[in-house]
């Protein structure tokens, strides 16, 4: 019997239990109900700034491993994204929130946010394109996931202050050239080229990503920092 499972469609499947529980956690459900803690927000925000910054030193990883010009053009295009669009999740919720951005970018690296920002850096510097792309794709794949899940239970109403968080998500892929795509499709046409056991690896990544993403959101909700170390920022 063929396999018609496409790589990509492995990944979802193997990842969907962690997702559910992601949009299970208070954070998200916060978000989904219009209401959350000032600490919570500020502290996600500065961590996020932090992560979004390890994102596209990430790309630019990733471009290092391309093997056309349509490659290194999606991932040109997607630092554009994350440097000029990105910021108005942000912005709701700075907004929400009542503190200016610019307040909280230069905040340093809880422990997950440096755990996740080395898991990528990791699989840049070691891996080939196929195993980046797998460390980066939960980062898309939950929270477009997180939005349309959102408007599909009719949470983006026009009462709810997280409104524009959850538009910009849901609505992710076509303002920015469909990134979740492309990167599925750059899974599934580098997946051919590996035997099983590096494909198991590059799960493995993806699978951390997945659970990284989980600690993400908890960690913000509990404000969890360092308990011993006193960290400087990093960009
Ligand atoms: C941690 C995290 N993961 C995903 C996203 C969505 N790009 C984000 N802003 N931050």
């Amino acid at each position: 019997m063929t396999d018609t499972v496409s790589f990509s469609q492995r990944l979802v499947k193997a990842g969907t239990p962690i997702f559910n529980e992601i949009l299970k956690h208070p954070f998200v459900q916060g978000i989904a109900n219009g209401d959350l803690p000032k600490e919570a927000l500020t502290f996600y925000v500065g961590q996020d700034f932090n992560y979004l910054n390890a994102f596209i030193k990430v790309y630019a990883g990733a471009i290092q491993k391309c093997e056309n010009r349509k490659q290194m053009s999606f991932f040109a295009q997607q630092i554009g994204f994350v440097l000029n669009s990105e910021i108005h999740p942000h912005h709701n919720f700075c907004d929400v929130a009542g503190v200016e951005y610019e307040s909280l970018q230069h905040e340093a690296q809880a422990p997950f946010t440096y755990l996740y920002n080395e898991h990528m850096y990791n699989a840049a510097r070691t891996g080939d394109l196929i195993d980046v792309v797998a460390a980066m794709t939960p980062c898309p794949w939950t929270y477009i996931e997180i939005g349309n899940e959102l408007v599909r239970q009719g949470k983006n109403s026009e009462s709810n202050v997280f409104k524009p968080w959850i538009d910009f998500y849901a609505n992710f892929d076509d303002e920015d050239g469909s990134v979740l795509p492309s990167m599925f499709a750059m899974l599934d046409a580098e997946a051919p080229k590996y035997q099983e056991e590096h494909l198991a690896r590059t799960e493995e990544i993806f699978l951390k990503s997945c659970e990284l993403e989980w600690e993400f959101w908890d960690q913000a909700w509990n404000q969890r920092g360092w308990r011993f170390v006193e960290p400087k920022n990093t960009l």
